[in-house]
Parts: C-alpha cells; sequence; structure tokens
C-alpha cells in the first residue's frame, strides 16, 4: 500500500506521558472528522482541529509508493542519534486511516518505539508500543483502551467523568487551544483539581516554539 504523509520532522513530544522525549513526527495526511478545508470547518464533526493536515507539501512529506520506503524515511530522520532511543509518533490528520501492521513491524524492526495520536474512531494495529486517544464529541469512540486518554476540553456534549471506566492508565485534560485558550486553562485547572483522577497536559511545544 502507499501511504500521503503530510510532513516528517524531528521535535519533542510536546504533550502527554511522553513528554520532552526526541521523535520524529510522521504527520498523515487526511482525517475522517474533518477536511481539513477551512470553509468546511463549521460543519465539521471536529471543529476545533489546530493542525493543516492537507496535501503532502510540509517538510519531509510525499507520496511514499511502500512502507520500506516510509520506514527509511522516518529512519533517516532520526539519522546518527542514539538507535537505542528510536522513537516515532504518528499523528495526522487521523494517521490510522493509513497506518498498518506493515509498517509498524519494519519500524520495530528498526528498534523504533512507537506511539500513535488518534481521535479513537478507529483500531489502533497490535505492536504499537504507546497508544493516545483523544475522543471527540458526535464521534463514536471503537479503540477503548490504551496507554492515555487525552480528551480536549471543554468539548460540548462531553462530560470528562464518563471516561473513567475504560482501560487507560492515565486520563489526562488539554485545554482547547482556541480564540478563548485561557478561560479554557483555567476550567480544566479546576476541573482536574476537583477530580484528580484527570491530570492537566499542556502542548509544550507551542509554549516553546518548536514544531
Ligand atoms: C491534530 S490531532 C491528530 C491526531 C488525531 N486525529 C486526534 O485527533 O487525536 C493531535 C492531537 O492534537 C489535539 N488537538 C487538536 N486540536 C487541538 C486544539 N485546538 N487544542 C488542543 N489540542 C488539540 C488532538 O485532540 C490530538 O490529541
Ligand atoms: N511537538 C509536538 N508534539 C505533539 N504531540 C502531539 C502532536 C500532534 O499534533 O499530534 C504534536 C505536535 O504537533 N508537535
Ligand atoms: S480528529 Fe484530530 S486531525 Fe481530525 S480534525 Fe480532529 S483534531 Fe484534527
Ligand atoms: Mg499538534
Amino acid at each position: 500500500m502507499s501511504y500521503a504523509v503530510k510532513e516528517i520532522f524531528l521535535t519533542l513530544q510536546g504533550e502527554g506521558g511522553q513528554i520532552g522525549r526526541t521523535a520524529v513526527f510522521c504527520r498523515f495526511t487526511g482525517c475522517n472528522l474533518w477536511s481539513g478545508k477551512e470553509e468546511d470547518r463549521h460543519q465539521a464533526v471536529c471543529q476545533f482541529c489546530d493542525t493543516d493536515f492537507v496535501g503532502m507539501d510540509g517538510e519531509g512529506g510525499g507520496r511514499f509508493t511502500d512502507a520500506a520506503a516510509l520506514a527509511n524515511a522516518i529512519e533517516t530522520t532520526w539519522g546518527t542519534r542514539d538507535a537505542q532511543q528510536r522513537f516515532v509518533v504518528f499523528t495526522g490528520g487521523e494517521p490510522l486511516l493509513q497506518l498498518d501492521s506493515e509498517l509498524v513491524h519494519l519500524l520495530k524492526q528498526k528498534g523504533f518505539y512507537i506511539a500513535v495520536e488518534t481521535n479513537g474512531t478507529l483500531p489502533v494495529p497490535d505492536a504499537v508500543d504507546w497508544i493516545c486517544v483523544s475522543p471527540k464529541a458526535g464521534a463514536e469512540l471503537v479503540q477503548t483502551c490504551g496507554d492515555e486518554l487525552k480528551l480536549i476540553y471543554p468539548q460540548e456534549g462531553l462530560n470528562p467523568q464518563d471516561f473513567i471506566g475504560l482501560k487507560f492508565t492515565t486520563f489526562r485534560l488539554q485545554p482547547k487551544d482556541d480564540a478563548h485558550k485561557q478561560e479554557h486553562l483555567q476550567k480544566a485547572i479546576e476541573f482536574c483539581q476537583n477530580h484528580p483522577i484527570w491530570h492537566l497536559s499542556l502542548q509544550t511545544h507551542k509554549l516553546i516554539g518548536i514544531p
């Protein structure tokens, strides 16, 4: 199978349980909850997306004709850094529209620890090491277990407490970044303090000005 990739870049994981760790980010093109076009945002299932996942024109992006070609590009982006620490984060868009076990296994063979950021509407392939699910109001949740559930807060019609029975190791609340982000941050802090099972998750890459 071929893969449409928006961008591949080296950065630090800015969010969640792997925060601060040097990572290759592979951002797939396309999402099942929004076309990515601004004119469609108001009618999308997911309306607060902070990401450009349209096209294949980003740094290191393009059409990869097979899993080996994409795995090699990820390995090249990691470069000569300590091979013991190899870490890749698949995101998007929605990575599970394209990430398959062939690609996962090739990267495991290269020694990568593999993380995925998903909206939870599609199942995660076996052998992924770190599953971060970020449910969206109005979208069916299919992937109901994983390492972290990272809920963007607030979302109309979603009560964080309704997720607590699911099989996730940690539960995080990430303030929605939009024109009202300061209010959302204050509400998220208050919610975490009153419901301590929830840990606050900040988008630290935005705070420090890295991609
Ligand atoms: C761009 S999404 C791509 C992965 C996948 N489609 C998903 O939604 O989880 C990556 C992460 O950014 C989060 N995110 C997107 N827009 C955001 C915003 N405006 N404020 C805070 N987090 C946001 C998502 O919930 C997800 O955890
Ligand atoms: N540094 C950095 N960390 C991230 N963690 C999740 C991200 C994403 O867009 O999926 C992201 C991102 O875009 N940049
Ligand atoms: S599901 Fe993820 S990638 Fe898709 S629009 Fe929402 S935040 Fe963006
Ligand atoms: Mg991001």
